[in-house]
């Protein structure tokens, strides 16, 4: 037997040479180039790099929802070897309802704002599969929040957007991803706007919807420590290309490129505005401690 690698015929994501351009008054502007990316099922695939990088640029570029007249796409975007470039405006709607979910920064952009929870939920589960009758839908829909360990799911149903926690809406968005068991997830900056613990809750719900329903997630941090946590893979990123890719281990353990060895750094310098409020306060009880020995 030798060593050979074994590549998988058809990843369940695969974007070839993905590139993005802007148009502008003064002719076009790169702004992603050279994207490779591939993403096998029940995978978590990180993306990280610095504000501008063109992390979320290359999720839009993906899900096809890209501005028509300023930008242009070329390249490849493979789901299950299908070409979703070749794909109608319409063809890429029904994707990204049945296919690919989607988990953005600021998850009360994800809901409308004058219906509740419930109507959303059922609205969505009904549009996905028509035989569902309103009844059957909400039965699916407090079944998938009380499986996701949200509390009082009848409640959460009758409630408007603005009356929840970012974070509570942000597990709502997985709940029913949960529900509609899309292949691949798409989750840019998914806790970014939350606290710690709503963080924390947010990734396990994420990680049961990779383990238990086998969806594939593509995930777009600028926080390292939720890549580590997460990420089986990473690609770096920086000024619209990908400067290294490899498993999450490699890159953390033994990181190739200058840039991917700068953000490991900056990681461990960075300012925790927390951490120095508390060390400000025991230099201050320590001088005042030494005036009064004095
Ligand atoms: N609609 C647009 N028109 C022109 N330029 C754009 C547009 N959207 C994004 N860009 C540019 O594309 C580049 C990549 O932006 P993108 O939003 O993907 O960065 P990012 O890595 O996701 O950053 P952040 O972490 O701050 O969200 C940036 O230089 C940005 O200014």
């Amino acid at each position: 037997m030798t060593g050979a690698i074994i590549v998988q015929a058809n990843p369940l994501l695969e974007t070839v040479d993905l590139a993005v351009q802007c148009r502008t008054a003064s002719g076009k502007l790169d702004l992603l180039q050279g994207i490779h990316l591939r993403l096998e099922a029940g995978r978590v695939l990180g993306i990280v790099g610095e504000s501008g990088s063109g992390k979320s640029l290359t999720c839009h570029a993906i899900l096809g929802l890209l501005h028509r007249t300023q930008m242009q796409r070329s390249g490849q975007v493979r789901l299950q070897g299908q070409e979703l470039t070749n794909y109608s405006e319409r063809q890429m709607r029904r994707v990204r309802g049945a296919q690919i979910g989607t988990i953005l920064q600021n998850p009360m952009n994800a809901f409308m704002p004058l219906h509740t929870i419930g109507t959303q939920f059922v609205q969505t589960l009904r549009t996905h599969d028509g035989t569902l009758s309103r009844r059957q839908a909400l039965r699916i829909a407090v079944e998938g929040l009380d499986n996701m360990g949200l509390p009082h799911p009848q409640r959460l149903l009758r409630q408007y957007p603005f009356q929840l926690s970012g974070g509570m809406l942000q597990r709502i968005m997985i709940a029913l991803s949960m529900c509609l068991k899309p292949k691949l997830l798409i989750a840019d900056e998914p806790t970014t706007a939350l606290d710690l613990v709503s963080q924390l809750q947010v990734l396990r719900a994420l990680d049961r919807l990779r383990r238990e329903c086998g969806t594939a997630i593509l995930l777009v941090s600028h926080d390292l420590g939720v890549i580590a946590q997460m990420a089986d893979d990473v690609a770096v990123m920086r000024h619209g290309r990908i400067v290294e890719q490899g498993s999450v281990h490699q890159l953390f353990d033994d990181p190739q490129h200058e840039y991917t060895r700068l953000l490991l750094d900056s990681r461990m310098t960075a300012y925790h505005p927390l951490e120095q409020e508390q060390e400000q306060e025991q230099e201050q009880e320590q001088e005042q401690g030494g005036r009064r020995d004095a």
